[in-house]
């Protein structure tokens, strides 16, 4: 073959590629006007059975010398390029999504405003255990000017037989603890039907992290008016985290907290690795709040600090801790939690790192 011949051939193609992603383009459109009737009309984007047929077709009509292997291979990547741009059309109008909302959401806590710029520490036990116990951690929080308290009631656990929480008679004690000492309280619910009980003891719902593609969980958190703390999953990506966001919020509840409570990685030395990325793409991506449990994430008390100040460092909104008056005796995460010295020393070595702002946890006098 001469060159000249080798020239024209390639001339060919050129033109050939040209009216391929002029036509590519055209179905492209096509895809996307489908896409907003299938928004419309409430159907899933994603079609197998129209896949199918449409490749059927396409091998009855094959002509080669592509064998049908190839011809679906290749038709399969458009149909999948093509339900993504439907997908990201999607993506765009998601409620939690910056671009349907620029300015951060505030939650107003009792007069502690989360997500205005000003980082906020939350603290408390795992489990509540006793009105002894919470009392006195609630005393130690409010002593370091803090407004926000923890503590489990249900507990979620990895195994049946570990204490399982105190259920409503602990969220009456960390009502009456929240009361008198002028604090708010956020405690896990693990089931749809208590979400109307909980309005009545808690200040914020907590979703936790293995529930938190718990679909008819996250709907019925949607459909009260409670705020809503929300933990990323073990496993979860930032996308199926921002999605679990999406089903309260699109239920009419808009007063939802994201936190970052590490991730399951191969690594051991940690109990689970603080994704701390996640935090500026999260921050980049939705309009919530961000929270990062330095706690779960670490299972480690003597990183807290560092990670604590990496967290704010990266944009976060506030920290979580966990926080007992005698963690050796604790009924769960007897090893990761703090006692009140060691909280005191924390706070003072945090406020001393200035990332904590100004006019934000004035030191209460004793
Ligand atoms: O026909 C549709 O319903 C489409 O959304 C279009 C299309 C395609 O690319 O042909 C895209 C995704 C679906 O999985 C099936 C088909």
């Amino acid at each position: 073959m001469s060159e000249h011949e080798l020239d024209g051939l390639r001339r060919k193609l050129d033109e050939i590629n040209l009216q391929l992603l002029q036509l590519l383009n055209r179905r492209a459109t096509l895809v996307q006007e489908i896409g907003e009737i299938k928004k419309k009309q409430g159907i899933n984007k994603f079609d197998p059975e129209r896949e199918q047929d449409m490749l059927n077709q396409l091998v009855k009509q094959n002509q080669g010398p592509f064998d049908d292997q190839t011809v679906r291979y290749l038709f399969k990547q458009i149909f999948k390029a093509s339900l993504d741009l439907q997908i990201d059309e999607q993506k765009k109008t998601l409620l939690v999504s910056r671009k349907e909302q620029a300015e951060n959401t505030v939650i107003n806590l009792g007069g502690t405003h989360i997500g205005n710029g000003t980082p906020h520490v939350i603290a408390g036990p795992c489990s509540v255990e006793s009105e002894e116990q919470v009392f006195a951690v609630a005393r130690a929080l409010k002593e370091q000017g803090l407004t926000l308290m923890r503590g489990g009631a249900f507990k979620p656990r990895t195994s049946p037989y570990d204490f399982q929480g105190l259920g409503e008679e602990g969220l009456k004690i960390l009502r009456r603890a929240a009361d008198e000492f002028g604090l708010q309280v956020i405690s896990e619910i693990v089931n749809p039907a208590d979400m109307e009980m909980a309005e009545r003891y808690v200040d914020v719902i907590q979703i936790g992290a293995r529930n938190m593609q718990n679909f008819e969980l996250l709907k019925a958190a949607g459909s009260v008016r409670t705020p809503v703390l929300l933990k990323r999953g073990l496993s979860a990506t930032i996308e199926e985290f921002l999605f679990a966001a999406e089903y309260i919020v699109s239920r009419g509840n808009s007063q939802v907290m994201l936190c970052e409570r590490g991730i399951r990685t191969y690594e051991k030395w940690t109990r689970n690795t603080l994704d701390i990325s996640a935090v500026p793409i999260l921050k980049n991506e939705s309009h919530l709040p961000v929270f990062v449990d330095i706690t779960h994430s670490t299972g480690r008390r003597d990183i807290l600090l560092p990670c604590a100040k990496a967290a704010l460092a990266a944009g976060a909104d506030g920290i979580m801790l966990e926080v007992h008056p005698n963690p050796a005796v604790a009924l769960s995460d007897a090893k990761q939690q703090i006692d009140i010295p060691s909280f005191e020393t924390f706070m003072k070595d945090l406020r001393a790192s200035n990332l904590l702002g100004n006019g934000n946890l004035v030191l209460e006098r004793r």
